[in-house]
């Protein structure tokens, strides 16, 4: 085996092609024997083996500095960079990160999770180089999805301007999660897929080129003429436009092209975008075939060649597909409500709703901001629109959600998947801080349900509200299996929920964590403590009624959140104490601490950071005994 002798770059620097094929077809089956194990991101490492081992032939890692896009795809680079033997450990709590990570080797060069960052980052690195009189290469590797999103053209513009040496690989393989979206991919397509476009643009260029020459009268019209052509017809034009040196499109698994192409690249003066086509989940029929359904797969999906990933039948619904389902309700009552996603629409459970709605379902490509407030214009027109989004990616939108959505107080309604800890992905995708984020900004109304029935409950809530903005909260992952109410209810605005009366202390507890509190409650009780359990729905507005009650039978409060403790419920209630002066109230706020919570399975995550019910139980313990005693 090839593998086993491949520890770092320098172990693959001589071999030739033919050995590097061989290679690749190593790697893959590493990949898949591993995968199948561990889970991961599966299509996107299937596709860029030929191109990582040409990038870290030509390139020398880690003086040259090589930055991948979303991080997704670096498994194979992580392979020949020392990394192999960690495989086993992918993803776990303590174990290797899926994401490039500096702090986990010399040749991650930018920690990344999100999209369409690495353009930026390389640039960084490019005028560093430049300022520090230094002599490294810099390629950046971008993916025809994250391509999409406007970092990537930001970066673009200023690079072109720069001029600064370095060398943009753009991997297109026609997919993001889903098939990719929009202008952009449409060009990369007329690049790609017709050869004839390609080179009669590549003749006519050449003709006009010497046309420009004739030097008479009509050089001026000729010239002009030419300039308007050359913009339809020079293939990679628009990138040429931005003051790259466009070369391409090249296949991404022909180990000789790649060589032959990065070579040229890197020895090219100022920013170059080379553009490689790739085929996402080579190697693996069921995941070249729907790379959709195979991008990530998650631990313990069958390996035998060319079966399809085990579906794990779970006895309770995603609090996604709750969410996908009511909406399509809420759609079929409603006609103004129109969905956003931006590119997530298998993730965040839309793709029955496009299927039946295609008219009012937008995935508008990795383009977090233009979606925030693409939904408030919507909403200006009289339009309720749902913008669908993770916690995480949100994050990419908050001025945004601000300057469009809540300072016209516009009545959207952002339905905030994936948050809390969803584990595997690790600290770039925890949604561990929207609860914080949103919370400040005046008129946004925020819930979040205890679980996939009080789900659907709060999404037609959403949908009915007129008067602004309003954010419903839910984890990643599977309810509790709850029986579903058969209609919607309108939940009362503001109003907390007793699921169970108690009189030594009381747990606030927000979304799932009410289940939580409900079986610290039982933990108590064998020790002879009473536990009021109660369910807040909202974390904005406060049920204040309830907070004076409280305030006013001394009893203890803990509050129970999955999300940041600074600016979070418990902060929220804090501060109203504070502000009506009531002084003497206990209050214990357990949630996500001040820190980034690494990747590893969630239950292991939660219990790292004490949101379990023998911690409650035990933090209560300790407290109430305090609490008699100063009493
Ligand atoms: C800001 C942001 N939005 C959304 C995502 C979710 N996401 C991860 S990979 C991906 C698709 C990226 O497509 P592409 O760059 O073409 O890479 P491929 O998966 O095709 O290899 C998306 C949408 C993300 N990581 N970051
Ligand atoms: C890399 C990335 O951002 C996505 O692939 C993400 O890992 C998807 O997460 P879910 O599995 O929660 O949809
Ligand atoms: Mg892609």
């Amino acid at each position: 085996m090839l593998l086993d002798k491949v520890n770092c770059p320098s172990d693959i620097k001589n071999l030739s092609v033919e050995q590097l094929g061989r290679l690749a077809e190593e790697i893959r089956h590493f990949l898949i024997e591993n995968l199948a194990t561990t889970g991961g991101h599966f299509g996107s490492n299937l596709g860029v083996v030929e191109l990582t081992l040409a990038l870290h032939q030509v390139y020398n890692s880690p003086v040259d500095k090589i930055i991948w896009d979303v991080g997704h795809q670096a498994y194979v680079h992580k392979i020949l960079t020392g990394r192999k033997h960690l495989f086993p450990t992918l993803r776990k709590f303590k174990g290797m990160s899926g994401f490039p990570k500096r702090g986990e080797s010399e040749h991650d060069m930018f920690d990344v999770g999100h999209s369409s960052t690495s353009i930026s980052a390389a640039l960084g690195y490019a005028i560093g180089r430049d300022l520090k009189k230094e002599n490294s290469k810099v390629v950046a590797v971008i993916g025809d999805g994250a391509m999409t999103g406007g970092m990537a053209f930001e970066a673009l513009n200023h690079a072109g301007h720069v001029k600064s040496d370095m060398v943009v690989v753009l991997n297109d393989n026609e997919m993001s999660i889903a098939t990719n979206v929009g202008a952009i991919t449409n060009y990369l397509t007329k690049l790609r897929v017709d050869p004839h476009y390609s080179s009669f643009k590549k003749d006519l260029a050449s003709i006009l080129h010497k046309i420009g020459n004739v030097g008479d009268k009509t050089e001026k019209y000729l010239k002009r003429l030419r300039d308007s052509f050359k913009t339809l017809l020079v293939p990679g034009m628009l990138f040429e436009e931005f003051g790259f040196t466009y070369m391409g499109p090249i296949d991404g698994h022909d180990l000789t092209t790649l060589k032959k192409y990065l070579e040229q690249a890197r020895n090219t003066k100022g920013p170059v975008l080379l553009h490689v086509v790739t085929q996402k989940g080579k190697g693996y029929a069921v995941a070249a075939d729907a790379p959709d359904k195979m991008h990530s797969v998650s631990v313990g999906f069958n390996a035998k060649p060319g079966a399809a990933p085990k579906v794990v039948k779970a006895a309770a619904p995603t609090y996604t597909k709750v969410f996908g389902d009511t909406l399509i309700k809420l759609a079929q009552q409603n006609e103004n409500i129109v969905a956003i996603t931006p590119a997530m629409p298998i993730g965040s459970g839309l793709v029955k709703f496009a299927d039946e709605f295609p008219n009012r379902f937008f995935d508008v490509g990795i383009a977090e901001q233009h979606a925030g407030t693409f939904a408030a214009g919507l909403a200006c027109t009289g339009k309720k629109p749902v913008l669908a989004i993770y916690s995480t990616f949100l994050q990419r939108a908050y001025d945004q959600v601000i300057h469009d959505i809540c300072i016209q107080n516009l009545p959207v309604v952002i339905a905030i998947d994936r948050a809390g800890l969803v584990g595997e992905d690790g600290e770039t995708h925890q949604g561990a801080f929207d609860l914080s984020f949103l919370r400040c900004i005046p008129n946004i109304k925020i819930m979040m349900p205890k679980d996939e029935n009080e789900l659907q409950h709060m999404l037609y809530t959403a949908s009915e509200y007129q008067e602004g903005p309003i954010a419903v909260r839910y984890p990643r992952g599977n309810g509790y299996g709850v029986k579903m109410d058969e209609s919607f209810k309108l939940l009362p605005f503001g109003k907390s929920e007793t699921v169970r009366d108690g009189k030594d202390v009381a747990v606030l507890a927000l979304g799932p964590m009410v289940h939580v509190a409900e079986h610290a409650a039982e933990l108590l009780a064998q020790d002879g403590v009473d536990a009021r359990i109660v369910n807040m729905r909202f974390a904005k507005p406060l049920d204040e009624e309830l907070l004076l009650e409280l305030a006013e039978s001394g009893m203890l409060i803990i509050t129970l959140e999955e999300a940041a403790i600074a600016g979070g419920l418990g902060s929220a209630i804090l501060e109203f104490y504070a502000k009506q002066r009531i002084t003497g109230v206990e209050l214990f706020p357990m949630g996500l601490p001040d820190q980034f919570i690494e990747h590893g399975a969630p239950q292991v995550l939660l219990d790292s950071v004490g949101l379990n019910a023998q911690s409650v139980a035990d933090s209560v313990k300790t407290m109430v005994p305090l609490k008699q005693k100063r009493a």
